[in-house]
């Protein structure tokens, strides 16, 4: 079910004039026999933060790597701000910056050589990427633990760090997979509040994958991805309204069939 119909005749004018952050174009993905992603299309709007949320193995995974172009849909079409991710894959992917699940900075490291490192792989300059990163880590309020070894770091350190790293190229639109699971709810909030803070103050646009539905707030948009298929597409109110529910939790309980499974900080 998509929740967020548009009758033909509805005026678009203002989408006409806002290209999307990121469009998806009935996107298929199987692993040999095993449909991970079924028919999928969605877009969302610049300077937004939207939370895809689904159960472990709904295909978030999946479609971060497709839309990063890890992976190549054999249906279907994606661009990232009008690029098209197989005919432009370079401006594409210029404009969008990966947080990936699996953790990837060098433990032996220091925070300053890792992210010198990913600014160089970009082809930034050494004077430029310091400046970055000084930003940066004042921003994300790291600046402290710039010569520390990675090794040395808390899980939540960790993540700040890589959303650091994924930021130096100054991409467009951020993605981010599960960027909060297996931290302490301290540590869930500081990163949360750090990344609304870079849509509402930058008006960088945020795809926010998770499980836990704690995660959405009252003004977020929002993707419900179930077993590989979208199964909601809108605002908090509108899933609400059209699930005829009360709240996000007990929406996304009808949405997916699931009863008493803990999506509120733990994993289901
Ligand atoms: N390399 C792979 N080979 C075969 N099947 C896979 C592979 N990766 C994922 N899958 C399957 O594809 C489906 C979607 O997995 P995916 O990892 O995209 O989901 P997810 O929503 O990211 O879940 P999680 O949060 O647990 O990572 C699942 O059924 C999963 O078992």
């Amino acid at each position: 079910m998509k929740l967020q119909s548009r009758s033909p005749e509805t005026p678009r004018t203002d989408e006409r004039a806002a290209v999307a952050a990121l469009e998806l174009a009935s996107i298929s993905y199987n692993y040999g026999q095993r449909k991970a992603l079924d028919d999928v299309s969605f877009s969302i709007e610049p300077a937004r933060f939207t939370v895809l949320l689904g159960l472990n193995g709904a295909g978030k995974t999946t479609l971060f790597s497709l839309v990063s172009h890890l992976f190549s849909p054999r249906t279907g079409r994606i661009r990232v701000f009008g690029q098209d991710i197989d005919r432009n894959s370079g401006q594409a992917l210029r404009r969008l910056g990966i947080v990936f699940q699996a953790r990837t900075l060098d433990l032996d490291l220091t925070v300053r050589q890792n992210l010198l490192y990913h600014a160089a792989l970009h082809g930034i300059g050494t004077r430029v990427a310091r400046q970055r990163i000084d930003e940066l880590l004042h921003a994300i309020d790291l600046t402290d633990r710039i010569e520390e070894k990675v090794r040395g770091l808390s899980g939540g350190q960790v993540r700040r760090v890589e959303i650091i790293r994924a930021l130096l190229h100054r991409p467009s639109l951020l993605l981010l997979d599960e960027a909060t699971v297996g931290l302490d709810i301290k540590s869930r909030a500081t990163i949360l509040k750090d990344i609304r803070a870079l849509v509402e103050r930058d008006g960088i646009s945020v795809l926010w994958a998770t499980h836990l539905i704690d995660e959405v707030g009252q003004a977020d948009q929002v993707l419900v991805l179930d077993k590989g298929k979208l199964v909601a597409d809108g605002p908090v109110a509108t899933i609400l309204s059209s699930t005829g529910t009360e709240t996000i939790n007990q929406a996304f309980s009808k949405l997916t069939g699931i009863t008493d499974m803990n999506v509120r900080g733990g994993r289901p």
